[in-house]
């Protein structure tokens, strides 16, 4: 199994260029399946969790031609089978994302239940009640979400008990080509539920409202090929920017967008470092110790749940006591005691996690147990001292693209290892 060697204390500075964000590249994705046409996606970032839903295309008989290293062609036309299986599903819970598609297009699905994961249970329920309210059959059963539905789906007034990234994107995809109008109330308003309405705009969809917390659908007949680029990702920027301040280093991320990190931007700047940013690029330079902060996960545009981790590091390090609460996952603190392996001095109480600063984090041994996590790990080698070993680095290749080959390029001295 694959592992990351990191040797501590060396500053990060430099340009370091954003890939697409993974959590737009796979609705995007999946969202082909509704098109009757050949469709172009750009700025995929390179990544396992791409390469899973490319594969879980093929397998629904949906292949792609690879027209780059970033850009793929999407062959949507056929479709020989309309199962998602628990073998690929299991490795990537956001094969969900099929459920909707198929429903809409192809009148039926069978998809692998996603199951509990590492960060929570993370129920399916609001996507299967939204379906059903569209007029889908649905039963659940031997673990596979078995789907069908006569002619076409109905609009519906779909109001969500709880705001749901892949809930909303499952049903808004669903709602493209259902007969009339649909309204999402509660809807998640993430920019990457807004990239994927634009996607699907481009398309030929007519959704209104991406962005607030109130979508309208106008379903329509089909959906037309075309071409779109995947919006850069918000989650990868957050991560090199912690990484920047905790070594004390100067960062510019390029090709990223700040108007989507408001809320960490703001927790950055209160850690004490030094923000300055333009149309597409962010440059953070460090303070000589962060300040701690506190932390409150909820939904967009408040405090991402997905840049946790990374602040509870950035907290271990700070010059006093700071705290982070998770409000979205119930089981999202596993880095606690991975870092407290480093000499972090955190204590859990319930959802939160108070953080006693320390001057020194110190290398040692450490499991990434989800992807958020590992990226916290990995900022806490990057500044403990002596070498610090990332294990179980298949967590980290699901969400950041080259990540090694980023850092090193910003001074870093960090190593894939097998
Ligand atoms: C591929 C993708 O985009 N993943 C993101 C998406 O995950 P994902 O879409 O799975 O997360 P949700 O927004 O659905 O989850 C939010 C909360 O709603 C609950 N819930 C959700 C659906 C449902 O049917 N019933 C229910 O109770 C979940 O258990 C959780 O407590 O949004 C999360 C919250 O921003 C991010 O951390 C993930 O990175
Ligand atoms: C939790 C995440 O992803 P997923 O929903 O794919 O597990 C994430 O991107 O941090």
């Amino acid at each position: 199994m694959q592992k990351l060697v990191i040797t501590g204390g060396n500053k990060l500075h430099g340009d370091v260029v954003i890939s697409g964000a993974k959590n737009a590249a796979l609705p995007i994705l999946m969202a082909s399946l509704l098109a009757t046409d050949d469709v172009e996606i750009s700025n995929v970032p390179a990544l396992q969790d791409v390469r899973t839903s490319l594969k879980l295309l093929a397998d629904l008989g949906v292949n792609s031609t690879v027209l780059g290293p970033n850009s793929y062609l999407i062959h949507p036309q056929q479709l020989t089978s309309h199962i998602a299986s628990y073998d690929l599903v299991k490795t990537m819970r956001a094969s969900i994302l099929v459920l909707g598609p198929l429903l809409a297009r192809h009148g039926k699905a069978q998809v692998s239940l996603p199951g509990g994961c590492a960060i929570g249970a993370r129920p399916v329920n609001l996507h299967i009640e939204g379906l059903r309210q569209m007029g889908a059959e649905i039963t659940v059963d031997n673990g596979y979400i078995n789907a069908h539905v006569e002619g076409r789906l109905q609009g519906a007034n779909l109001l969500m008990d709880t705001v749901s990234v892949t809930g909303t994107e499952n049903l808004m995809m669903a709602a493209t080509l259902a007969e009339g109008v649909t309204v999402i109330e509660n809807a998640a308003c993430e920019p990457e539920v807004v990239d994927l309405a634009n996607f699907l705009n481009t398309l030929g969809a007519d959704i209104r409202g991406a962005g607030t917390d109130t979508l309208e659908i106008h379903g329509v007949a089909q959906l037309h090929g075309g071409a779109y680029a995947v919006q850069p990702d918000r989650i990868e920027t957050g991560t090199f920017l912690v990484a920047a301040l905790v070594t004390g280093g100067d960062v510019t991320c390029k090709n990223t967008d700040p108007a989507m990190l408001d809320a960490v931007l703001k927790k950055l700047t209160e850690a004490g470092a030094t923000i300055t940013k333009g149309d597409d690029w962010i440059r953070l330079q460090a303070p000589e110790r962060a300040k701690p902060v506190n932390i409150i996960t909820a939904p967009h545009p408040a405090f991402p749940t997905d840049m946790q981790a990374q602040f509870c590091t950035l907290n271990a390090l700070a010059e006093g006591t700071g705290w982070v609460r998770e409000t979205i996952f119930e089981n999202r603190f596993m880095h606690v005691p991975e870092l407290q392996r480093m000499g972090a001095k955190i204590e859990l109480e319930g959802n939160t996690a108070i953080c006693h600063g320390v001057e020194q984090l110190n290398g040692a041994q450490v499991m990434c147990t989800d992807l958020r996590a590992s990226a916290s790990l990995v900022i806490a080698g990057l500044v403990a001292k002596g070498q610090t070993t990332v294990e179980r680095i298949y967590h980290i290749d699901r969400g950041y693209e080259s990540i090694e080959k980023k850092l090193t390029a910003l001074g870093a001295t960090i190593e894939r290892q097998n």
